[in-house]
C-alpha cells in the first residue's frame, strides 16, 4: 500500500517536507549537530562540499573528508526535532519516494551526534568528552512507537531508583551502536557514560532560575544511579530519542558530546568553541576510517 500524501510529505520538487533532501543528497554516514553554524565548522575541514541546502533549522551539507563521504545536519534543539530528522532521513534511504513504498532491501545509516552537555558526575570534567553508551530519556518520545528495543534490566534499575512523578513520562533506557562505540572506546579525553536526555533546558535538567522545579532531588537521583558501574554522566537534549529511533528504524547511532557545564561543581567551560572544536576533529579523524 502506497503511504498517504499527508504522511510521507514531499515538497513540489519531490525532496522530503521538512529536510528539503533527496535520496542522492545524503551520505551513509550523518553527523548531526543542534546548531546549525556548527554545520559549517564541522564541514571547514573537509576537502570538499558536493551538497547543500537549509530549511527552518534544518541546514546539511554533504561532502568528502579524507575521502569518505559523509553528510553534515543540525537538528535544532531538542526530541520533537529529532523525531523528523531521523524519520525523513530514514524515509529517503527506505522507501521509494515516488511509488511511496518501503522499499524491500534496507539500508543501514549511521548517526554520530556532535553536541555540547552538562555533566553531572565530578569526574565528567569541562571540555572533556563523554560517548554515550546509552541515552537515558525522560523525554517520553519512544513509548509513542511500538517497541521492543529498551534495556529493560537497565529501565526497570532506572525506574526503581527514582523517585518520579507519575505526572512525568516514564523514564527508558537505549543502548548505543556497539561497533561506533568501539572506535571511539579507547581515546584520551573521552569519557563513556550513560547520557540523560529531557525535553527541557531549566526544569526538566534541575535548574533552578525564577522558577522551583517540581522535585528538586532529582539530579542528586541522577548522580547516585548506578547499574552494574555505569552512571548517568551528564544531562542534553537529543541523545534518547536519537538512540531510541535509529534503533528501531536499523540504524547505526552514536552521540559525542563535549562537556561544557559540570553541574556539580556549577562551573561553565571558558572556551566551549575550543571543545566542541576539537570534538569534530577527534570525530571526523575516527569516522574517515569507519
Ligand atoms: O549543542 P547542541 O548539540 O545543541 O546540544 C545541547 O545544547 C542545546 C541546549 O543549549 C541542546 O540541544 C543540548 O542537547
Ligand atoms: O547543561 C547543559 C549544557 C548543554 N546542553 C544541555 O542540554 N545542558
Amino acid at each position: 500500500m502506497p503511504i498517504a500524501s499527508s504522511e510521507l510529505i514531499l515538497n513540489p520538487d519531490g525532496s522530503i517536507y521538512h529536510l528539503n533532501l533527496k535520496p542522492e543528497d545524503i551520505a551513509d554516514i550523518i553527523i548531526t549537530v543542534g546548531d546549525q553554524d556548527r554545520v559549517a565548522k564541522v564541514t571547514s575541514y573537509f576537502d570538499e562540499i558536493i551538497f547543500e541546502t537549509q530549511k527552518r533549522e534544518f541546514k546539511t551539507q554533504t561532502g568528502f573528508y579524507k575521502g569518505r563521504k559523509m553528510t553534515v545536519i543540525s537538528t535544532g534543539i531538542g526530541i520533537d526535532n529529532i523525531d523528523i530528522v531521523i524519520n525523513e532521513l530514514d524515509a529517503l534511504v527506505n522507501i521509494d519516494l515516488e511509488s511511496r513504498e518501503i522499499k524491500p532491501k534496507h539500508q543501514k545509516l549511521n548517526f554520530i551526534r556532535i553536541g555540547t552537555s552538562g555533566g553531572i558526575q565530578p569526574h565528567a570534567e569541562l571540555d572533556k568528552f563523554i560517548m554515550s553508551e546509552a541515552g537515558v530519556g525522560f523525554d517520553g518520545l519512544i513509548h509513542y512507537y511500538k517497541n521492543d528495543i529498551l534495556n529493560d534490566q537497565a529501565t526497570e534499575a532506572l525506574c526503581k531508583h527514582l523517585k518520579i512523578s507519575s505526572k512525568k513520562p516514564q523514564p527508558y533506557i537505549v543502548g548505543g551502536d556497539a561497533d561506533l562505540i568501539n572506535l571511539f572506546k579507547t581515546e584520551e579525553n573521552v569519557i563513556s557514560g550513560f547520557t540523560g536526555t529531557n525535553l527541557g533546558f531549566y526544569g526538566p535538567q534541575g535548574r533552578t532560575l525564577r522558577l522551583e522545579t517540581q522535585d528538586p532531588t532529582f539530579i542528586d537521583q541522577l548522580v547516585d544511579f548506578n547499574f552494574n558501574g555505569k552512571t548517568i554522566t551528564n544531562l542534553e537534549m537529543e541523545t534518547s530519542a536519537i538512540y531510541g529511533l535509529a534503533k528501531l528504524l536499523g540504524h547505526g547511532a552514536l552521540s559525542m558530546n563535549a562537556i561544557i557545564a559540570n553541574r556539580s561543581t556549577g562551573n561553565f567551560s571558558k572556551n566551549p568553541k575550543a571543545a566542541v572544536d576539537s570534538l569534530i576533529q577527534l570525530t571526523l579523524n575516527k569516522l574517515a576510517k569507519y
